[in-house]
């Protein structure tokens, strides 16, 4: 497996087409997902040369945690759609490969369970529930496992119609639970419908759509742990996220599966990076599929890179093992790039290092 491309062919041979498409797929015309890639590959690096690059440094710390590489697990829901073991495997994998691990809420092994199985940083992923109290609690549960964030997910109010979902009849599988949930939050996950897949009749049945900034002060009252962002694509709402309190953003635009019409993150990323002006943390994810597509959002500012779908098709192809290759390879392809264009550590890539043209 020499690159990302190969396991992601592997995993469509693996998985069942319905969960492929599950993966896969995007909301609308899926023009945002298509938008994620383009906006990366419209990107070039200009390289400088003759720079001693005979020892190269992809280590950093993000939140005070060390990491191998400014990279992480974008949250995704029911691990174990890819491979048995679920997130105790990627948490084994993340560990291994020295990269982040955000624990989505819907993760289908506990969190007790992922924190035992970890051996690096863990954020936890919330959407917003009417039920407020099962916020509070998971929040609480992950700070005692050791969890080092909370990451409030806020471009989805709702799930957003995915056509091939629809077509699907998606519906998580029986045997595949949100654990970590009361089951009485998450049966209509699991039940099929027409007209629409299962994850979007629950999210609108479960999550709060009514949430607004003034909110966040509630949650923040109730943990102790960094509050994180994920979905911002605007310098105005990176400016709110600051003023509420927030210890980061992650730029995204949901791998393409929320507002069809979203900007690409990367396009997304240069505004939020300024408007942050080095105040908070800025994450990114959407489309990151080589190491150069590391050098790139590094350069135009971000703290963090994150791989959403790269990461199923490792687990997918060869379980915590596939997942630890999915990210040593990308972190080796990051340490390749740096020293071709002539950067041996994180702080000399700037925007100087690229260009659209
Ligand atoms: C199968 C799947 C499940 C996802 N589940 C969640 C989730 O539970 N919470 C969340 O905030 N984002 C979720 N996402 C979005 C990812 O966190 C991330 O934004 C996106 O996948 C990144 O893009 P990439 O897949 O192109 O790397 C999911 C994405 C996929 C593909
Ligand atoms: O967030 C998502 O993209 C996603 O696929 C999902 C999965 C389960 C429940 C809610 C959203």
């Amino acid at each position: 497996m020499l690159d990302i491309a190969s396991y992601e062919s592997a995993a469509q041979g693996v998985l069942t087409e319905q969960v492929w498409d599950f993966i896969q797929g995007g909301s609308g015309s899926e023009s945002a997902l298509a938008a994620n890639r383009a906006a990366l590959d419209r990107l070039r690096i200009r390289p400088r040369v003759l720079v001693d690059v005979s020892q190269c440094s992809t280590a950093t710390t993000v939140l005070g945690a060390p990491l191998a590489a400014p990279l992480g697990v974008a949250p995704m829901a029911y691990h174990r759609l890819a491979c048995p073991d679920g997130e105790t495997a990627t948490a084994e994998a993340a560990g291994k490969a020295g990269s982040l691990l955000t624990v989505s809420m819907f993760a289908s092994r506990t969190l007790e369970d992922i924190a035992a199985a970890a051996s690096g940083p863990l954020w936890l992923q919330l959407y917003w529930l009417r039920e407020r109290q099962a916020l509070v609690e998971l929040a609480a549960r992950a700070a005692a496992a050791g969890f080092q964030a909370l990451v409030l997910t806020v471009d989805a109010p709702r799930v957003a119609r995915r056509p091939r979902d629809v077509r699907s009849g998606f519906s998580v599988p029986g045997d595949i639970r949100a654990v970590n949930l009361p089951a009485a939050l998450m049966s209509s996950s699991h039940r099929r419908t027409e007209g629409a897949s299962a994850i979007e009749k629950h999210s609108r049945e479960q999550f709060d759509s009514s949430i607004t900034w003034a909110d966040l002060a509630w949650l923040r009252e109730r943990t102790g742990l960094p509050l994180i962002l994920k979905g911002v694509l605007t310098a105005e709402d990176a400016r709110l996220a600051l003023a509420h309190g927030a210890s980061g953003v992650v730029v995204s635009n949901h791998g393409g599966r929320q507002l069809d019409s979203a900007v690409a993150s990367a396009d997304a990323l240069p505004e939020v990076v300024d408007a942050v002006a080095g105040r908070a943390l800025v994450a990114v994810d959407g489309g990151i599929r080589h190491g150069g597509d590391l050098l790139k959002v590094l350069a135009l500012g971000a703290d963090l890179a994150m791989v959403g779908r790269p990461v199923f098709w490792g687990l997918a192809q060869g379980g915590a093992t596939g997942a630890a290759e999915v990210l040593r390879l990308l972190t080796e392809e990051l340490d390749e790039a740096m020293a071709l264009s002539g950067c041996p550590r994180l702080t000399e890539i700037t925007r100087a290092l690229i260009t659209s043209r």
